[in-house]
């Protein structure tokens, strides 16, 4: 059994615009274990989401290597790829980004069952299921995503996340766009997802009462790279850099 169920190694990112090339990611290399929760914080624009991007697929890797549970994954293709992807889920900031707006949520948060060859009646029922688990009822399988709820919407996405049994769920700024009240409400079912399902995470958040209260270990990001990592105790109580410093001054 691989030690860890991810392992980013080298990763780097170069987005071109014209004739010119922007190192967004450098050389970023990180594990993650079983049950574990990890941290990723750093100012806007020092590259968590392209990081997170890179792991989900969402962008293509300059450079780098990534590995599901001891495996290379990093040029799977077709059918693997997909495959290979159900273990890796992503939750974005706008709840909204999860679902296309002309389907209801059911279609959204049945459509890898459905491509995973799941009939239609079976898969209607495991959404019912899957909203009334994730604190909706199963009529929101009607809606559409205009229809509800930031908070609603965001549940609904972890639905969605969730429907195919993932081994890493990602988090990037999912509690930013709520309000205080329904951002406690989410993070109490991701408390309770990482209790329950030993789901590994990888979260990414401005908030750092949010990171120390969820997080097991923190890696802090400046300019593409990885300026520190260590507990999220170690990064705030004892910083080694001044720019992890500054970062957790301006934000408690
Ligand atoms: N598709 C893209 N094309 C060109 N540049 C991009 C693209 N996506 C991101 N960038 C740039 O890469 C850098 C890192 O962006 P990224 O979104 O990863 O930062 P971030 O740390 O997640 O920021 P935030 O906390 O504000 O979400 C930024 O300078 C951004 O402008």
């Amino acid at each position: 059994m691989a030690e860890y169920i991810l392992e980013v190694r080298h990763l780097k990112k170069n987005f071109i615009s014209g004739k010119k090339s922007f190192t967004a990611v450098e050389d970023v290399s990180f594990f993650l274990k079983q049950g574990e929760c990890l941290g990723i914080v750093g100012e806007s624009g020092s590259g968590k989401s392209t990081v997170a991007k890179m792991i989900t697929h969402l962008t293509e890797l300059t450079g780098g290597e990534i590995f599901l549970l001891g495996k290379n994954i990093t040029q799977v293709k077709g059918k693997e790829l997909r495959e290979t992807y159900r273990e890796i889920q992503m939750v974005f900031q706008t709840p909204g980004e999860s679902f296309d707006p002309r389907c209801t949520l059911g279609d959204g948060i049945g459509e890898s069952l459905r491509n995973m060859g799941i009939s239609k009646k079976e898969t209607r029922k495991r959404v019912e299921n899957l909203l009334i688990k994730y604190g909706l009822s199963a009529d929101y399988a009607d809606r559409y995503p205009h229809q509800v709820s930031g908070g609603e919407c965001q549940r609904a996405a972890i639905a969605r996340a969730l429907a195919v049994e993932p081994k890493i769920l990602i988090c990037d700024e999912a509690t930013s766009a709520l309000d205080v009240t329904v951002q406690k409400q989410i993070m109490e079912l991701l408390m309770k997802l990482k209790k329950e399902k030993n789901l590994a995470f990888i979260f990414i958040c401005h908030d750092l009462a949010l990171v120390q209260m969820f997080c097991d270990r923190v890696i802090v990001m400046h300019d593409g790279h990885v300026e520190e990592e260590g507990t999220p105790e170690e990064i705030i109580e004892r910083p080694k850099t001044e720019y992890t410093e500054r970062l957790i001054e301006s934000v408690l």
